[in-house]
């Protein structure tokens, strides 16, 4: 039997698991073992931490040591979304009469609560889903700073002006929320992705039932914590944790959520859109990416492979906006290989809570699998296997879902690898003559998150820019790398076409109206 102990007493919004307690029959006494306590997580649903109707919790696992419990979880039902939806319902006319520099007070509140958690909640992120400590410092930071722009965006303009042809009349448009908003959320960015969903959703008065991708719970949980602590009002942010294939599911076909933004695979991403349509709610998806790197031959060398390693390997290449294709001028090709293989050979791959470790492990075995399955058909469909390729299984290492970085070349276009999102730590290598054909070959996929181009010469950027299919295009950078004030979102099949993030966000999150005024 399970025998939880609240805390709410001390202000804690947690439980303690006395599963963790086991008894030792020694020298005739019987022991109680207490081992090291966990916390349970609680959906929270109309400002109350509460536990799931199914009575179930799952444990969420460290990936770079799966002997590190990092908390238990609620395993919800589609009944718990209901009550969410409906608290979510009833706090919506309260919230939306507020004023838009009243509800931005709560979300700077909320970001100070943030930035003063900001290491515990990064390290909580690097043990629930692995990447390195700075950057999960560096993410949370990022959540800290979307909070207060879009605080700020409570007080700027929701509409404008339009001279109608009648002189005696004012027009002019204003927005409104769109009542209850779903937010679906992948582990890649558990801090950042969830923040610019939610930010935005509430300052223009939505109020939100979030489902966060199980795998990173808790670290949802903690962001939860923040809103409650920064005192908004009840129902305004509800939190249920479980299943996609039942949480975000029932998300999708509650006939009281107008609403849905998605961030993670075109599968799941699909099928929400479908079901969006079929009850004519509003969907936002943003999905994968097969972002290439384009380096031409006047490029300065050391930047184009510091950025390739840095946009394809970094957070184990586990973005939608990492590169997984490199396309290098044939006269230079030897050298950018030879340079990027020396540099990769030295990064140190281990805990992402290790200092000096530069890239930790894929975030889940299934994961680990995924990714070693796409090396598996990179072999069989006839790539050259360059370097890395295996699993990384010594030492410590056994404990987590480690994988070698991973170079291919002589990659065609037709392969798996050039076609499919790996969403691990794998770059293939594709030598081409010109920019044309690089342009070509790049184009040559269903999606169109991000794409960088090297070079020196201007004609060639602009060129660039005009051709490339990809919704963030940059130069002389990494492919990963987003700014939260602007627009964000693909080309193709990337995205649903819509942009998140800076004032683009206010397009999703509002309906407008045109309003006709005659005296
Ligand atoms: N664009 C991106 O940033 C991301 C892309 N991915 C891609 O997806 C692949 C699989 O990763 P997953 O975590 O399995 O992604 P996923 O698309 O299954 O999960 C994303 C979110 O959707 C929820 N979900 C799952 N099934 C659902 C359903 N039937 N209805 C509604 N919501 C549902 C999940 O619980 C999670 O919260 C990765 O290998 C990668 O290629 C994954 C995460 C983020
Ligand atoms: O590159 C980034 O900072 C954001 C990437 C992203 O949104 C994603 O991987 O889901």
């Amino acid at each position: 039997m399970n025998l939880y102990f609240s805390d709410h007493d001390q202000g804690q919004t947690f439980f303690q698991d006395r599963m963790q307690r086991s008894r030792e029959w020694k020298g005739g006494e019987d022991i109680i073992k207490m081992g090291t306590e966990k916390q349970t997580y609680l959906n929270y649903i109309n400002g109350e931490w509460i536990h799931s109707s199914t009575g179930k919790i799952k444990a969420s696992l460290n990936p770079a040591d799966i002997d590190d419990i990092v908390g238990y979880v609620q395993e919800s039902s589609a009944e718990d979304v209901n009550a969410a939806v409906e608290a979510a319902r009833r706090a919506q006319a309260a919230w939306r009469k507020l004023s838009g520099p009243k509800r931005g007070e709560y979300l700077f509140r909320a970001a100070d609560v943030l930035e003063k958690r900001l290491d515990e909640i990064a390290e909580t992120m690097t043990r629930e889903m692995g990447k390195t400590l700075p950057e999960a410092k560096g993410e949370v930071q990022r959540g800290v700073n979307i909070l207060r722009y879009y605080a700020g965006e409570g007080m700027r303009s929701i509409g404008e002006v339009i001279p109608s042809t009648d002189s005696e009349a004012l027009m002019f448009t204003t927005r409104v929320p769109l009542g209850v908003v779903g937010v679906i959320t992948p582990w890649n960015f558990p801090v950042a992705i969830p923040i610019w969903k939610i930010a935005p959703a509430i300052v223009y008065g939505n109020t939100v039932v979030f489902k966060p991708a199980q795998e990173t719970a808790v670290t949802a949980a903690k962001i939860v914590e923040c809103f409650d602590e920064a005192g908004l009002p009840a129902g305004v942010v509800n939190l249920v944790t479980g299943k996609g294939s039942v949480i975000g599911n029932a998300i999708a076909e509650h006939p009281h959520i107008h609403g849905i933004t998605f961030t993670g695979s075109n599968e799941v991403g699909k099928t929400i859109a479908q079901k969006a349509v079929a009850r004519g709610a509003k969907y936002q998806l943003e999905m994968g990416g097969k972002n290439p790197v384009i380096v031409l031959e006047d490029a300065d060398l050391d930047r184009a492979v510091e950025a390739t390693i840095s946009g394809g390997l970094r957070s184990t290449g586990q973005k939608c906006t990492a590169t997984s294709r490199v396309f290098v001028q044939s006269s230079i090709y030897e050298s950018f290989k030879e340079q990027l293989l020396a540099k990769i050979k030295q990064l140190k791959i281990g805990d992402g809570l290790e200092e000096g470790v530069w890239m930790g492990p894929c975030a889940s075995q299934k994961q680990l699998e995924t990714v070693l399955s796409y090396i598996q058909k990179g072999i069989e469909e006839g790539a050259t296997l360059v370097y890395g390729g295996q699993r990384l299984t010594d030492g410590e290492r056994a404990k987590g879902f480690y994988v070698q970085p991973t170079i291919f070349e002589n990659v065609s276009p037709d392969m798996t690898i050039a076609r499919e999102e790996i969403f691990g730590p794998v770059l293939a290598l594709i030598k081409v003559d010109s920019l044309e054909e690089a342009l070509s070959l790049a184009n040559d996929t269903p999606f169109g998150l991000s794409a960088s181009i090297f070079t020196q010469n201007i004609g060639k950027m602009l060129a660039f820019i005009q051709d490339i299919e990809a919704g963030l295009v940059r130069i002389n950078e990494e492919s990963a790398g987003v700014e939260l004030q602007a627009p964000f979102g693909g080309m193709k099949q990337s995205s649903s076409h819509s942009r998140e993030q800076g004032r683009a966000a206010i397009e999703f999150f509002t309906a407008m109206k045109t309003v006709f005024v005659k005296g």
